[in-house]
């Protein structure tokens, strides 16, 4: 039985590459059971939804290696793969995955509270709770989701990540496609939510105010490393590489309010 404080996923000295250049170098990450949302910021390109396909097991790395509750993902059964995915889910920056008209808001959501029902995973919520939650309005529920702008889809695809309850859930640029203000209110209602039912959040994004709003543990990834670690503001007051210097010069804002 896991206890907070438990490791879900670890990342153990983590190479990835694409072609004959690294685009992961040495990555040692560990989320824990329970724990305070962890951020990953980084310029584009840096790695980051590298990290996260790694992380899930649809990238395998060249050296190192990911575990799940101490097994290597790489090598989990169809059972464990499936406690895996109940209680590892992913949210990508392109939101919902789908070309299907025929799939509707409510039918997607059903769908994920079906999920939640059968693997033990539910929290008091429904559809119309769950669009609520991130902004969208009910009537939303009757929408096809292809029709769904990308910020609407984003948000819907949180709402169903949330649905199942995850042990773990990693948010790739979740919240892009939206306006700051309502970014701002989403993480805030996300960050409480996690906490409540205990669900770990690893947030990678390029965005250092989103990292602000919801992490209190960032890592700093550039050219597929981590090159610093550690609270925001401390990372901030304590920038020697130009990776750091760079985020806290792009948000300036943000960096001085942390200083
Ligand atoms: N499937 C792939 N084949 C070849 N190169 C890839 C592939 N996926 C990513 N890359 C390259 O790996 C590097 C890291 O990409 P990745 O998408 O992980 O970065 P990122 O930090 O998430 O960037 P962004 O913030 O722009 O989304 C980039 O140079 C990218 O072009």
């Amino acid at each position: 039985m896991a206890a907070p404080g438990d490791p879900i996923l670890t990342a153990r000295d983590l190479w990835v590459s694409y072609g004959s250049e690294p685009v992961l170098r040495g990555i040692d990450l560990t989320l824990v059971e329970g724990g305070a949302p962890v951020g990953v910021i980084g310029p584009s390109g840096a790695g980051k939804t590298t990290l996260v396909h790694t992380l899930l097991g649809t990238v395998t790395p060249s050296r190192g290696s990911v575990t799940f509750r101490g097994h290597a993902t790489h090598r989990l059964g169809r059972r464990d793969k499936k406690v895996f995915h109940g209680a590892v889910r992913h949210v990508s920056q392109y939101g919902v995955p789908t070309h299907d008209p025929r799939l509707t808001a409510q039918r997607y959501l059903d769908g994920a509270l079906k999920d939640a029902r059968r693997a033990g995973r539910t929290h008091p919520t429904t559809v119309d709770g769950l669009l609520t939650f991130v902004a969208l309005d009910p009537a939303y529920a009757a929408r096809s989701v292809v029709t769904m702008s990308g910020g609407e889809r984003q948000r819907l695809a949180l709402a169903h990540a949330l649905a199942t309850r995850p042990d773990l859930i990693l948010l790739d640029e979740p919240l892009t496609a939206i306006d700051p203000g309502l970014r701002a209110e989403v993480l805030r209602r996300l960050a409480g939510l996690t906490a409540d039912l205990g669900i770990a959040v690893l947030l990678v994004s390029h965005d250092l105010e989103s990292i602000e709003r919801l992490c209190s543990e960032v890592h700093v990834l550039a050219d597929g490393e981590l090159v610093a670690s550690g609270r925001l503001r401390d990372v901030l007051a304590t920038a020697n590489h130009p990776a750091v210097v760079d985020l806290a010069e792009a948000a300036p804002l943000t960096a001085q309010r942390l200083r």
